[in-house]
C-alpha cells in the first residue's frame, strides 16, 4: 500500500464534504418570501455561497435588483433563524466521501474542517449527520474572527488537529486561495456548487471521493 503523505486532511464543507443546496436555497427562498420578493432557482443559489450565510443573502437581493443595506439588516435574522431549524432536511455527505473518510482515518490520517460557515450552523449539521467524531478540529465561519481565504482559520485547523503537514479541499476561490495563503497542499473538487475547478490553480482536482485516497498516495514527496 502507497504511502500517503500528509498528516491532515482538511475540508470545505458547503458544496465540498455535504450538498447543502437544497436546504441553502430553501433558507434564501424562505426569506425571500416572506417580504414577496422574486424567488430564485437553487442552481442560481449555489453561486451565491461560500462567504457565509449573511453574504448569500446580499447576493440573491443583488442578482434580483431588490438589494439596500436596511433590508439585507432586517432579513439576514428571519434567514439564520429559519435555516438553523432546517439545517439537515436535504443534505448529505457527497458519494464517496464517508468510505474515503474512513479509509484515511484508518491509515492514521487526521481530518479536519474549516468552512465559513458559522459554527451555529456547522457543528449542529455536523452532528445530526454524526459526522462530528470523524473530525480532530473544526473551525467556522466565526470562530476565530476570521474567514477564509484568510489564512487564519486554516492555521489555526492545523493546529487544533495536532500539527504536520496537510492538504486542503474545495469547492471555490476562498478554499484554494486560502490554502495557499496559509500554506497548504491544495485539492479543488469539480463536484460542488460550481464547478470552478480548473480556474483556481489548486495543486489537484478531485472528479470524485471514490479517487481521493489513490490521488493522495500518487502526491509528490
Ligand atoms: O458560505 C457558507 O455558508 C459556507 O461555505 P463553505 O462551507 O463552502 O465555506
Ligand atoms: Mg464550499
Amino acid at each position: 500500500m502507497a504511502q500517503i503523505p500528509f498528516d491532515i486532511v482538511g475540508f470545505d464543507l458547503d458544496g465540498t464534504l455535504v450538498d447543502s443546496s437544497l436546504d441553502l436555497a430553501a433558507a434564501v427562498n424562505h426569506t425571500l418570501s416572506t417580504v414577496g420578493l422574486p424567488l430564485h432557482e437553487v442552481d442560481e443559489i449555489k453561486r451565491f455561497v461560500g462567504k457565509g450565510t449573511r453574504v448569500m443573502l446580499e447576493r440573491a437581493l443583488k442578482a434580483s435588483g431588490d438589494y439596500t443595506p436596511e433590508l439585507l439588516d432586517e432579513l439576514t435574522p428571519v434567514l439564520m433563524a429559519w435555516y438553523q431549524e432546517h439545517l439537515h432536511d436535504h443534505t448529505r455527505l457527497y458519494p464517496g466521501a464517508a468510505e474515503a473518510m474512513a479509509e484515511l482515518r484508518g491509515r492514521g490520517i487526521r481530518l479536519a474542517i474549516c468552512t465559513n460557515k458559522f459554527e451555529r450552523f456547522t457543528l449542529p449539521l455536523l452532528r445530526a449527520l454524526e459526522l462530528e467524531p470523524h473530525f480532530d478540529a473544526i473551525i467556522g465561519g466565526d470562530t476565530v474572527g476570521k474567514a477564509k481565504p484568510h489564512a487564519e482559520p486554516l492555521h489555526e485547523m492545523v493546529r487544533r488537529a495536532g500539527g504536520g503537514r496537510c492538504v486542503f479541499l474545495g469547492d471555490t476561490s476562498n478554499d484554494i486561495d486560502g490554502a495557499k495563503n496559509a500554506g497548504l497542499a491544495s485539492v479543488a473538487v469539480s463536484f460542488g456548487f460550481v464547478d470552478v475547478s480548473h480556474e483556481l490553480g489548486a495543486d489537484a482536482i478531485l472528479h470524485r471521493f471514490e479517487d481521493l485516497v489513490t490521488l493522495l498516495e500518487g502526491w509528490e514527496r
